[in-house]
């Protein structure tokens, strides 16, 4: 990581055949963007959600004026945005531009947006570049680096995508300042997440003062979100395809997608992520493996900020149907991340049924 007065700036990648980009922290770094599209691009597509319609449009301008052919695309917010369908209005608006393998995608929104925009460029033309602009906490501690990009099914959350890497990732803090708060705190879950399975000074930050915590102006806001990118730029720099240690970004997550598809994607992902972390916590110390103050620590600074720790009892049955697709489920096999400890991050597979059930027991309302 390197920091000068007002902008961190944190490398992903660059090994295993990779190629490095840097995730920037600060305010007004719009001027960064010419030099990530580069001089090949002739034509630039801003994807941007509604709530965002003026900032995609005064992007489009600017990027005008600097004499690119810059054309704006405009989708649903949040979930409504992960589809096949919206995904096809993308690739037609850029079919309709011209776009060649030398033009680039920005994608300006939340993880919701970002995870649309890097989706699409991996798929236009089988790959072009793109630059993640996000708007969110959540967005910035985790959707735009790492280059998971995807859309969801009516099977389930993230079920089709693609790895492919931003060539660099822009994180404007001003932006929060207009995110209600009720998605701030849903990206303080993520950053929980991090806390937990490697980095417990987060953990101590949000003690100090919840309250503070839940908006942009904490003293502690972009020391949390630098910490927690640089903690999922470390694993995705050893592991970009997930075929070992990234799977620890996926803590909570096992439980939090199938409430997420429940729900027909309309609770934000890190409410469910929340409810998800409690569960992975009773897991782990109902399999013997995580000490009481750690798995009670989880309910404690979750509730603190407001985010949720319960789900509807009668749910269970549909939720392990969903669990068994999960992404880290091999065969008939159950894989769930559970902690051994306080950032000991490890993998538990086929649980005792009976564990699981009594897990979902101490969560559930
Ligand atoms: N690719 C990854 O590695 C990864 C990691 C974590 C989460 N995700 C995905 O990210 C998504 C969740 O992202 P999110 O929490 O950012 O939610 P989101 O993208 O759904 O955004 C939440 C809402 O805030 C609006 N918004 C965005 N920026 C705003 C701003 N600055 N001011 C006002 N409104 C704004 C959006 O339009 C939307 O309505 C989920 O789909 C999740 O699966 C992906
Ligand atoms: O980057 C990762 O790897 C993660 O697992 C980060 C998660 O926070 C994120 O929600 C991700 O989109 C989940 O991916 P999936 O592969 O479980 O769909
Ligand atoms: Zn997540």
């Amino acid at each position: 990581m390197s920091t000068d007065q007002e902008v961190t700036r944190i490398q992903v990648g660059g090994s295993a055949g990779t190629e490095p980009y840097e995730v920037l922290v600060g305010r007004q770094l719009l001027g960064e963007l010419p030099a990530l599209i580069g001089d090949k691009a002739k034509r630039v597509a801003v994807i941007h959600p509604e709530a965002l319609a003026d900032t995609g449009e005064a992007l489009r301008e600017d990027l005008a004026a600097q004499g690119y052919e810059a054309v704006a695309i405009q989708v649903p917010n949040a979930e409504e945005a992960k589809t096949a369908e919206v995904a096809a209005y993308c690739w037609k608006a850029l079919g309709q531009t011209g776009f060649t393998r030398t033009d680039v995608i920005v994608g300006v929104g939340g993880g919701a947006t970002t995870d649309l925009a890097g989706f699409v460029a991996a798929t236009w033309l089988r790959g072009v570049r793109w630059v993640a602009v996000p708007t969110t906490v959540l967005g910035m501690v985790d959707a735009a680096v790492g280059g998971k990009t995807g859309i969801n099914t009516a099977e389930g959350k993230n079920l089709v995508g693609a790895f492919h890497p931003p060539a660099g990732v822009l994180c404007d803090l001003a932006a929060l300042e207009s995110l209600p708060v009720h998605d701030f705190v849903s990206g303080l879950a993520e950053i929980i997440k991090t806390g937990f399975i490697a980095d417990p000074v987060i953990l101590d930050l949000i003690e100090e003062d919840p309250q503070a915590a839940r908006t942009p102006a904490g003293p502690h806001t972009a020391e949390l979100i630098i910490r927690s990118i640089q903690v999922k730029a470390d694993v995705v720099s050893g592991d970009l395809k997930e075929s070992g240690r990234r799977e620890i970004l996926n803590y909570g997550h096992t439980l939090a997608h199938a409430i997420e598809k429940n729900e027909r994607y309309k609770w934000r992902h890190g409410a469910a992520v929340s409810v998800g972390m409690v569960f992975a916590a009773e897991l782990g110390r109902l399999a013997g493996r995580l000490d009481d103050a750690t798995a009670d620590r989880h309910r404690a600074v979750l509730e603190s900020v407001g985010l949720p720790l319960t789900y509807r009892g009668d749910q269970w049955p549909k939720l392990l149907e969903t669990m068994k697709v999960d992404k880290k489920s091999r065969g008939d096999l159950l894989r769930f991340i559970v902690l051994d400890g306080l950032a000991k991050p490890s993998v538990l597979e086929g649980p005792d049924p009976a564990v699981l059930v009594a897990a979902y027991g101490e969560l559930s309302a």
